[in-house]
């Protein structure tokens, strides 16, 4: 198959992980024979300096026209001191809101070897196995006004939803519970917030199309807090845009590290943009030490979700397993009787073990 791949690496080890996901998407390609064919393009503060503006339109027309999108990270120290509405993120934000990609799905998974690796206790983390659904284009990112007022002494944000935003997000939430183990966590501040008493009413109603799936409430305090101490009560937690934000770094330490984690930002009709859950790390980049498991595991997402490769997205989801049961780790994890390399051999390590699996795949079959 010949399909088209949007690449947007972005900053910081947004730049350095890219190179990884390619490389193990070229030796995938290979190995089953496709062609991949990438075009990058710019987002964020590369574009920012590139274009004066964090969303050319450019980057725009070839996300609208690719098969997939693949993003690194945007944002940096460089940036900081711009008026909000032209920094980095906005180039993030504008590409979700202006493809719709409404929903924003990270799974939260443990590795074996690293699950010792977690400050938790390992039978806390052990068997957890989470998907966070996070609306992605509405809330408190979205909302105006977000301004200085009163000659700057002052300040306001709006979170904004409409009742249909809060619909399809939640369906798509359902949809997945149901093919998972059936239960759903909504999580809201419905105490405080109107926004959250309105999201409840759409959970509750949208339960009655959906009786095999049980639902629980959960105020976002309390949730923050389950997480860690009891994370193997949830399957699926569908929440607004900014708390599923927090509460997926949050949910991280569970893996070992925030840089294992991949994510799914897609719309009704399978359309995806896919990205690691960190951002930028200014504080490891360029020192070519980034961990590029959680963007190696979007392009998988990406290969399974928006290409329908599930053969090959397994081979990279095991390729991932199997070098981290050999001991590869990236110095933000840690692998009992491991061996810590950097961004390029870790990638390596992924490549060898698909390349490898192949090879004895194939002489498997040669003398069945
Ligand atoms: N999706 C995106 O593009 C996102 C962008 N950002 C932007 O990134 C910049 C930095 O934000 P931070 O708050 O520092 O969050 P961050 O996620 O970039 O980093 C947080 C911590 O995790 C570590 N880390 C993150 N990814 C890692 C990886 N793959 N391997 C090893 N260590 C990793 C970093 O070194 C840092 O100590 C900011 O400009 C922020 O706005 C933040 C989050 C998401
Ligand atoms: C620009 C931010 C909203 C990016 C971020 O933190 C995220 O999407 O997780
Ligand atoms: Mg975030």
């Amino acid at each position: 198959m010949n399909k088209q791949i949007i690449l947007l690496p972005g900053d910081g080890i947004g730049k350095e992980i890219m190179e990884s996901a390619k490389y193990v998407l070229n030796t995938v390609a290979s190995e089953f024979g496709h062609r991949f064919t990438f075009h990058s393009h710019a987002i964020g503060g590369d574009a920012i300096d590139q274009y004066g503006t964090p969303l050319p339109d450019d980057t725009i027309n070839a996300c609208e026209q690719a098969d997939a999108i693949l993003l690194g990270a945007v944002g940096g120290k460089k940036w900081e001191a711009l008026p909000g509405n032209i920094r980095p993120e906005q180039g993030l934000l504008g590409i979700r809101k202006k493809l719709g990609l409404f929903a924003n799905l990270r799974p939260i998974q443990g590795f074996a070897p690293l699950l010792h690796a977690s400050p938790l206790k390992e039978e806390v983390v052990n068997g957890s196995d989470i998907l966070i659904i996070r609306e992605l284009t509405g809330g408190l990112y979205f909302g105006k006004p977000s301004e200085r007022i009163k000659d700057g002494k002052a300040v306001v944000d709006t979170l904004y939803y409409e009742r249909s935003e809060m619909e399809r997000i939640v369906e798509k939430a359902f949809e997945s519970a149901r093919l998972r183990r059936k239960h759903l966590t909504s999580v809201d501040k419905a105490n405080v917030l109107e926004s959250s008493r309105l999201w409840r009413e759409v959970v509750n109603e949208k339960s009655k199309e959906y009786p095999d799936v049980t639902v629980e409430h959960m105020l976002v305090d309390a949730a923050a807090m389950k997480l860690i101490t009891a994370p193997t009560q949830f399957d699926v937690i569908v929440t607004e845009n900014l708390f599923g934000d927090i509460l997926s770094d949050e949910a991280s330490v569970l893996t070992g590290s925030l840089g294992m984690l991949p994510s799914a930002s897609i719309r009704s009709d399978g359309v995806g943009l896919y990205e690691p859950v960190h951002g930028s790390a200014p504080d490891i980049a360029g020192k070519g030490i980034a961990n590029p498991l959680g963007m190696i595991l979007s392009a998988a997402l990406m290969l399974r979700h928006s290409l329908q490769m599930e053969e090959e997205a397994n081979e990279i989801e095991e390729a991932v397993r199997a070098c981290l049961e050999q001991g590869y780790h990236t110095a933000d994890l840690s692998v009992k009787n491991g061996k810590q390399v950097g961004t390029k051999e870790m990638t390596e390590a992924v490549v060898e073990n698909i390349t490898t699996k192949s090879v004895s795949d194939s002489i498997c079959s040669t003398y069945a």
